[in-house]
């Protein structure tokens, strides 16, 4: 096990916990989605695994050995981890290349210099080596940040919501190279978000906080066919929930049901349909199943009534 969060208990303001006996495993090489709304506690609990603030009982243990927070370290923060927060802290003065080769040693510039572009490379930087973060967009200066954390091969990196600035075409390239370097170089990954959809294809385990509870933890697969509770099925994306009555209603083996899981077919649940939306790979469809609304995904354009399978 690299990291052990046991039994955590932390609070901003006295008698208004935010964990209370959280627990929290990761182990060597894996890569960890914690995930929750805004304002859940993802941040504050990476800043605590980081050491920059102090929790109030419980234990961090990192490699067999008890972490102290920010009394433990001259220098803020765990010298085997690199925390990308939300803010960049990126040096302002300095070009993007040489940000992202603040950590690296000097002692082989030609070594430094490549791995430097290597890295550029995985973020999709690689024209921006001599701009300062200053003209650089909210976006550009994350992958900076990104970048400079990867640099020194962390045996974990802790990332806050790293894909947050960043624009679709961008995303889809940059999640691959940044998660294919991870797994390359055997780092253990916790990464927050409040989009599984980001991350489900490349994660271990999802972690779900909710108020600062831990409601979920469990492999990608297992989380998507079985949500804990409808807020976990929310951060899947698009989903149709139903209540225990409308459960029995319609005969159904689950409560949440993703558009894509519900078929149009020959027989089945009659619904009429409200709306049918070019969508790319699909159509949207905007269905009434007596007085409930539900969302179901179609090869092809729909019209009128339509029997579904569940
Ligand atoms: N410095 C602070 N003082 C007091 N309360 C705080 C402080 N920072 C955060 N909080 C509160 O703690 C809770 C958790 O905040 P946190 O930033 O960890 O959530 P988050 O899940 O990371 O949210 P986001 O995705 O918006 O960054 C929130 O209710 C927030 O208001």
């Amino acid at each position: 096990m690299l990291l052990e969060v046991k039994n955590l208990y932390f609070n901003y303001q006295t008698n208004q916990p935010l964990f209370q006996n959280l627990n929290l495993n990761v182990d060597e090489g894996h890569i960890i989605a914690l995930a929750g709304e805004s304002g859940c506690g993802k941040s504050t609990l990476l800043s605590l695994i980081y050491g920059l603030m102090d929790w109030q009982s419980g234990e961090i243990i990192f490699e067999g050995h008890r972490l102290l927070g920010p009394k433990g370290n001259l220098v803020p923060g765990e010298s085997q981890m690199k925390f990308v927060a939300q803010n960049y802290d990126l040096m302002p003065y300095a070009t993007v290349a040489d940000n992202v080769g603040k950590f690296i040693s000097n002692i082989n510039l030609k070594s430094k210099k490549e791995k430097v572009q290597e890295l550029l490379d995985v973020v999709g930087l690689t024209d921006y080596a001599k701009v300062l973060p200053k003209n650089l967009s909210g976006g550009q200066q994350q992958r900076v940040a990104i970048a400079r954390a990867l640099a020194i091969l962390p045996k974990m990196l802790l990332l806050d919501e790293p894909f947050s600035n960043l624009d679709f075409s961008r995303k889809f390239e940059l999640r691959d190279k940044l998660f294919s370097y991870v797994r390359q170089n055997n780092m253990s990954l916790l990464i927050s978000t409040h989009n599984l959809e980001e991350v489900l294809p490349w994660a271990d385990k999802i972690v779900v906080l909710q108020q600062g509870r831990l409601i979920q933890n469990d492999s990608p697969k297992e989380t998507y066919e079985n949500p804990y509770n409808d807020y976990v099925a929310k951060l899947l994306g698009e989903v149709n929930i139903f209540s225990e009555e409308e459960k029995s209603e319609l005969n159904l083996s689950k409560k949440h049901y993703f558009p894509h899981q519900i078929k149009i077919a020959e027989n089945g649940v009659e619904a009429v349909v409200l709306e049918s939306l070019f969508a790319g790979s699909h159509y949207r469809n905007k269905l009434r199943i007596n007085n409930k609304s539900v969302v179901v995904y179609s090869q092809n354009v729909l019209s009128g009534n339509v029997f579904l399978k569940f």
